[in-house]
């Protein structure tokens, strides 16, 4: 889905339409990789071959490769070459930071003296996580992951709700920097400042924070440092990089404490053993010399979104599920309902769209925890641009969704 014809004319088979005419307008589920990274990929693949812990020169070029990538990588976001362990995505790298935090509690407080409530690690996060945040708590701490509720009027987690929800044996912070639906940047940095005096006034257990930065990284500057941070998630295949991921770790080890969950061979100082992926991590650290176009190419696009949504294109039928006055959104997300009785459902499913309900679940938990009525998110379109997107995609995208609300107006 989420994926439309290009101009008008009769009907194709879907197949032959999707191989024609297609735009892509979901960019927040996947992008494509650049062809300057696919280069770099195709160069590690073809000469840096060998395992990197070789002394050969194919292992010694795959070192290198991998050398330059972290240092690329720890550029993107502020930090050092040595905060960055290579990881295989975002999940791997969300699931090490809430391993981390748990197995960090019980070598720091095993002594402690249990009061019941007192005896077991405590995680806050956000009510509209990303899985690999929201069941990988759920997993680890059944009882005691507080999910503190975004505000209905801002759609964004608050800070003081953030700090109340704090306990003696919260050992993690976890908020992700921006919402993969609604495009909604979360107060990371205010409450890390929050969080960060708590832990520096009192003796208790250091309170970790991350953020799951996947959605931001390529859209808005992410700088770890600015943020206040102890871990950030970094995924690739979210800014035109290949399917690998990336954890920031201030100080891993030693300012920040940072456990395996796998076993091995030692590699990644022992955070992360398995042999390397050097084409794909070569491919993520290429990615630092485009991400400064991109953030310019997606703006422009998505304000026209608005422009034409807010026209007559669609008069009173459009509400738009991203738009919350007082809350920074990404530049390039726009996540629009088209309203009217009929449509309930029809329009997502006809236009396309990353929407659940044409998978035939329920309304998005996200958007139905923003405040969006169920009636309203059953029509609710995502449409997220990226540095492919032209102001004609937007165009012809509108003029789709206007024939599709047509069409199903006349069937009523
Ligand atoms: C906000 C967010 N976090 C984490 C992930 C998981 O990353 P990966 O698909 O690389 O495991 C995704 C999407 O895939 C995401 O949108
Ligand atoms: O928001 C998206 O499309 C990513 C879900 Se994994």
């Amino acid at each position: 889905n989420q994926v439309y014809r290009r101009g008008g004319g009769g009907l194709k088979s879907p197949i032959k339409w999707m191989l024609e005419h297609r735009i892509y307008m979901d960019y927040n589920a996947t992008t494509p990789l650049e062809p300057e990274v696919i280069r770099v990929v195709s160069e590690a693949l073809q000469d840096a071959w060998g395992n990197p812990s070789s002394s050969y020169i194919a292992g010694a070029k795959a070192k290198a490769m991998i050398t330059e990538a972290r240092e690329n990588v720890a550029r993107m976001v502020g930090g050092k070459a040595e905060d960055i362990i290579f990881t295989s995505g975002g999940t791997e790298a969300n699931n090490l930071v809430l391993h981390t935090a748990v197995e960090h509690f019980w070598r720091s407080c095993g002594d402690w003296q249990h009061d019941g409530s007192r005896g077991r690690p405590h995680i806050v996060t956000s009510n509209v996580e990303h899985d690999s945040v929201k069941l990988a708590a759920e997993q680890l701490q059944r009882d005691d992951v507080t999910f503190v509720c975004v505000s209905k009027l801002t759609a964004r987690v608050e800070v003081e709700d953030v700090v109340a929800a704090v306990r003696p044996n919260t050992c993690l912070i976890s908020v992700m920097l921006a919402n993969n639906e609604t495009g909604v940047v979360m107060p990371v940095r205010e409450i890390c400042q929050r969080i960060g005096a708590l832990n520096r006034k009192s003796d208790r257990l250091k309170i970790l924070l991350h953020t799951d930065a996947a959605q931001a990284l390529g859209k808005i500057p992410v700088d770890a440092c600015e943020l206040g941070v102890d871990f950030l998630t970094i995924v690739g295949h979210k800014f035109y990089a290949p399917r690998i991921g990336a954890l920031y770790v201030s100080g891993p080890g030693t300012r920040t404490p940072l456990y395996p969950m796998l076993f091995g061979g030692g590699q990644e100082r022992n955070f992360r053993p398995g042999t390397e992926n050097t084409p794909m991590i070569a491919g993520l650290g290429k990615v630092r010399f485009l991400l400064r176009v991109c953030r310019w190419d997606v703006h422009l696009v998505a304000r026209l979104y608005k422009k034409h949504f807010t026209a007559a294109v669609f008069k009173d039928k459009i509400r738009f599920n991203s738009h919350y006055p007082g809350s920074d959104v990404l530049p390039n997300t726009c996540n629009v309902s088209i309203l009217g009785p009929t449509l309930q459902g029809d329009v997502s499913h006809r236009a396309g769209g990353y929407c659940p309900t044409a998978r035939g679940c329920w309304p998005s938990h996200i958007l139905l925890s923003c405040g969006v009525p169920s009636e309203v998110a059953a029509n609710a379109l995502r449409l997220s641009v990226g540095r492919g997107t032209t102001t004609a995609d937007v165009d012809a995208v509108v003029e789709d969704l206007r024939e599709t609300v047509q069409l199903l107006e006349e069937k009523d």
